[in-house]
């Protein structure tokens, strides 16, 4: 009898009894997030500072398992350094853009014609001969109704309506949206949406199972200055009373509040996890080692 051929002794760094292991945890996730919409929304920093190729493969992975994988970007800094390259100084209220009509012609043409277009085009190269990726604007299908928010921001807006069917009707034909957050109001009027409330507004009309934000953190600190000091877990309502605390910078309290109202919306978990991470996605939704910051409606046990 021939000696069976030798098994390699690891696959990627682990032996091959770790790699089964590791595909067996994924079990119960793919068999309870199968059929259900997961929000992925992707800071234009951590866009910057990801590994693309991975969240591509993360994307088209929980896809290929059922998972209805709805992408949302932003893309501030991509439109700070525009802004710049043409002569126009950004200025922020309270984290929002202030928006004059032609800082919302570069803010349409950064998000929908540049970051838009290179994340959906970094999805279909891992997709190979089934590029499933579709880009949308929040003006298309009228998918994100807006409405202003305040004179003084000029043409920023506020989500009045989310048109969900627009996105579901993609998913039951396969294709993972990809959805940059330019919205209009009825009469077709363009309004610049800040991507965090975006897809806070798109996982509650969806009725979405989780909402995940990949940005360049480890998720919330107490101190932003130590890693260590992560918040693995808190409620709304401890979220809430955090958005005023002075450790918390410009970037986070939209994401944080936009956290707060998706879990009280419905959406069961809300989680703030690191983009820079390569496949901090799958690591978060398919293995037991939750990362990040995990939002809840209760209070941890
Ligand atoms: N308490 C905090 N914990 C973690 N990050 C914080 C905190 N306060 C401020 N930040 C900063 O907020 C940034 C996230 O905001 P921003 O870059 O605008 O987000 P995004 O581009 O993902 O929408 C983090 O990269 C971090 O530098
Ligand atoms: C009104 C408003 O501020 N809109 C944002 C939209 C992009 C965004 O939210 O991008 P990040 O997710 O990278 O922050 C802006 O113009 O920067």
């Amino acid at each position: 009898m021939t000696d069976p051929v030798p098994l390699p002794q690891t696959i990627s760094g682990l032996s091959p009894s770790e790699t089964a292991r590791v595909l067996v945890e994924a079990l119960p996730y793919i068999r309870k997030f199968a059929g259900k919409t997961v929000i992925v929304k992707l800071g234009g920093n951590a866009i910057e500072k990801s590994v693309d190729k991975a969240l591509a493969q993360d994307v088209l992975l929980l896809r290929s398992v059922g998972v209805r994988c709805v992408v949302i970007h932003g893309g501030g800094p991509q439109v700070d350094r525009t802004m710049a390259a043409m002569g126009k100084t950004p200025e922020f209220r309270d984290g929002l853009r202030v928006t004059d009509a032609e800082t919302l012609a570069i803010v349409r043409m950064v998000l929908v014609g540049q970051v838009n277009r290179e994340l959906v085009a970094t999805i279909n190269r891992e997709a190979l001969d089934d590029p499933v990726a579709v880009g949308v604007a929040g003006e298309d299908g009228g998918l994100l109704v807006a409405s202003p928010r305040d004179p003084a921001l000029g043409f920023v807006g506020d989500v009045v309506e989310v048109r969900a069917s627009v996105l579901h009707r993609l998913l039951d034909e396969g294709l993972t949206p990809v959805v940059s957050t330019v919205g209009a109001d009825r009469s077709g009027q363009p309004y610049n949406i800040n991507a965090d409330e975006a897809a806070r507004a798109i996982a509650v009309a969806m009725h979405a199972e989780k909402i995940v934000y990949l940005t360049a953190a480890p998720g919330l600190l107490a101190d932003p200055g130590d890693p260590a000091s992560l918040i693995a877990r808190l409620s709304s309502a401890e979220l809430r009373e955090r958005l005023s605390h002075p450790s918390v910078g410009q970037g986070m309290i939209p994401k944080l509040r936009a956290s707060a109202d998706a879990v009280d919306g419905g959406v069961p978990t809300a989680h703030i996890i690191d983009g820079r991470l390569a496949h901090a996605l799958l690591i978060e939704l398919l293995t037991d080692r939750g990362i990040g910051t995990m939002v809840t409606k209760d209070a941890a046990v």
